[in-house]
């Protein structure tokens, strides 16, 4: 520690992200001594929090995390201000990570040291990006439940985050969820699409039907919206009103669960299944919630063990009833189909009774195993529940890489850092702490080796806008890109000059349109990346999940198995139409997602071994903890992890 004592004096960190794994590291950082510490972070604190991110207490809530990580932090330090000139003590800056304006690469330039503790991929690409080019360590971190790992880059000399492809999330395809579930999960993923047409952006729900163009409409699409196009106003009293909404909703399910499975049925949709479905008896299921209805309060969820146990039939019809009223009778009541705000959220709990209830009633008719509120919101986020433990770890990992850069220098960094995978079984040499060597680059990275990637893409059928949403945002993670034919610029991001080639087809763009065989620049300088794509055409089945294919130099992610998909799904979708959920990368707060058998397989035949053979991380939203098997939410809030 003398040696290390005045070297962390000296220094002037970074934090980035101040939830699980950032409350452990400024714990750990100011215990230590380090006085010069920044920390961004754009999210404020829910009481879900509370559990595990400990610098936080109840009468936080609310408050932004950075601000509240930063004050407990100057609280634990023994000393009083930095000792850093120009860097803060402990100074909050509440905000996106991508505001350019905020964070750009003189921004990080400050910093001896960069320390993610982020839990999204979009977030940790835009980061790596930055220090590469500002020529900063960045210690990375992620976890998964019990798996965790830990990991250093530096510059160009070590592999960056983005030298490794990230695995893709398990998707499924929009008939199994319409017509023909199988599994738990499909049910569920149904109910948060009838939520979203119900109460959200019904135009965008898969289950949405434009009946007046459709030769075929279903039985429930009218009585289900039917309720949203009144407009609202005060009918009578509260019995009215109450007698009203409550014919509404009857209608609706019964649209639902009895006459669209009849029409089916009807249609021979299932002729030949091994198990036909059965239509539910909505009126019947309601005898027993008209008894309930009788106290307001009274409902299947807030009974005892509410949550944790499967609700029958009728207390999930009743459930239902008990939420349709409450959205009909709140000031945000969804009349809009397209611009409704109430979006699904699993940890908002009227969305998640919603579709508990949903997706039960559903598995019934499909013979299909039932869920417990848990369970079902375990499979609707693919939680794997954080553990504390394990970010701890990652934690106590990245200030001990933190030393060893103080200590040798940073030119020292690919010879005395580690990779270190946080295990959950012990290896065979009793260990549970994996470390490894770190690699070097992988020449085909488009990022830190500038390599060159063939975009193969349907130049005639696809437009501008679409190439920048689906390829250089989404897929790509570009924040402001602008695109050069040649010397000649075809778009710049956030100029409006450039708007009009955003509808045109790649091949009627301006200098000679984006074709086979053309050399497209795409730089974007917040991130100081430029990438030169080779242009390919190339024609896609519409079935194909996704209308492009990047290749070339670029390293290949996985194949997906095209069982696997729902387009437009928000959690479980990858991949082609604009799957919100990939498409984002795990923008959004990606705890966990479905993990295929092969991408398990991948992890555990690719074990950490240090010599040079290259490491297959598995799916963690986190970072890519080590092959989870299976996520299934666990009754009551348990771990959901397998491993084989
Ligand atoms: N682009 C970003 N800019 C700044 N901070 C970010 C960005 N993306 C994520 N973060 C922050 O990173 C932190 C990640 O921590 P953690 O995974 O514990 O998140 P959480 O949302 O608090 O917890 P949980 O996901 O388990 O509910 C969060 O506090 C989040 O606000
Ligand atoms: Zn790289």
């Amino acid at each position: 520690m003398d040696v290390l004592t005045p070297l962390i004096k000296k220094s002037s960190i970074l934090v980035i992200g101040s939830g699980g794994i950032g409350c452990e590291l400024l714990k750990n950082l100011s215990g230590s001594g380090f006085t010069s510490v920044e920390v961004i972070d754009l999210d404020t604190i829910d009481i879900s929090n509370l559990n595990r991110q400990f610098l936080f207490r109840s009468e936080h809530v609310g408050m932004a995390k950075c601000e509240v990580a930063c004050e407990a932090s100057r609280r634990i330090s023994p000393f009083e201000e930095s000792s850093v000139e120009g860097i803060g003590f402990y100074k909050p800056h509440h905000g996106n990570v991508k505001d350019n304006e905020r964070f750009g690469v003189n921004f990080f330039k400050r910093f001896t040291c960069v320390l993610n503790a982020l839990d999204n991929v979009s977030a940790r690409r835009h980061v790596n990006r930055l220090c590469l080019s500002a020529e900063i360590p960045l210690i990375e971190a992620g976890t998964t439940g019990y798996l965790g790992q830990t990991t250093v880059i530096n510059g160009k000399r070590t592999e960056c985050y983005e030298c490794q492809p990230k695995p893709t999330q398990k998707v499924y395809p929009i008939c199994t969820i319409r017509s023909t579930p199988s599994m738990p999960v499909h049910c569920i993923v149904w109910g948060k699409e009838l939520y979203k047409l119900m109460f959200g952006d019904a135009k965008a729900s898969m289950l949405f039907e434009d009946t007046v163009n459709s030769d075929e409409p279903s039985t429930f699409m009218e009585p289900v919206v039917e309720r949203r196009l009144k407009v609202e106003e005060e009918v009578g009293d509260d019995l009215v009103r109450f007698k009203e909404i409550k014919s509404y909703a009857v209608k609706a399910l019964k649209s639902v669960y009895t006459e669209e499975i009849n029409k089916q049925l009807s249609m021979d949709r299932y002729k030949g299944a091994s198990k036909v479905p059965v239509p539910l008896d909505i009126e019947k299921l309601m005898e027993k919630a008209d008894e309930w209805w009788k106290d307001k309060n009274d409902y299947p969820s807030v009974r005892e063990n509410g949550e944790k146990r499967i609700w029958t039939n009728e207390e999930s019809c009743h459930e239902l009833f008990a939420i349709i009223r409450e959205m009909y009778t709140t000031s945000t009541s969804p009349s809009d189909l397209h611009t409704s705000t109430v979006a699904f959220d699993k940890d908002n709990h009227l969305s998640m009774r919603f579709v508990t209830a949903s997706s039960n009633l559903r598995a019934h008719i499909f013979s299909i195993e039932t869920s417990s509120f848990y369970t079902a919101k375990g499979i609707a986020g693919n939680i794997i529940p954080a553990i504390a433990t394990t970010n701890a770890i990652v934690a106590g990992l990245q200030v001990l890489e933190l030393f060893k850069i103080l200590k040798y220098g940073k030119e020292k960094i690919k010879n005395v850092c580690k990779f270190t995978y946080c295990l959950r079984d012990k290896t065979r040499k009793g260990l549970f702490l994996q470390p490894t060597t770190l690699q070097p680059p992988n020449d085909k990275c488009y990022v830190c080796r500038n390599a060159r990637v063939v975009l193969s893409i349907d130049t005639s059928t696809t437009t501008l806008s679409k190439l920048i949403e689906d390829v250089l945002t989404k897929k790509m993670s570009f924040n402001s890109p602008i695109l050069q034919i040649g010397c000649d610029q075809i778009y710049e991001h956030g100029e409006e000059e450039y708007g009009v080639n955003l509808p045109k087809l790649l091949k009627d763009l301006p200098c000679g349109g984006v074709k086979d065989g053309v050399s497209l620049i795409v730089e974007d300088f917040e991130q100081d990346m430029e990438i030169n794509f080779e242009i390919c055409h190339r024609e896609f089945e519409e079935e194909e999940e996704e209308q492009f294919i990047i290749s070339g130099d670029r390293p290949k992610p996985k194949e997906q198995n095209s069982e696997d998909v729902v387009p437009g799904d928000d959690n479980l979708g990858d991949s082609s139409a604009g799957a919100a959920a990939a498409a984002n990368e795990l923008d959004s707060n990606d705890d966990i997602v479905e993990i295929t058998e092969e991408d398990n397989r991948k992890s555990l035949t690719s074990p950490p071994n240090g010599n040079g053979k290259k490491r297959a991380r598995s799916g963690d939203s986190n970072y890519g903890a080590v092959a989870p098997k299976k996520i299934r939410g666990g009754e009551g809030g348990e771990e959901a992890i397998a491993i084989d």
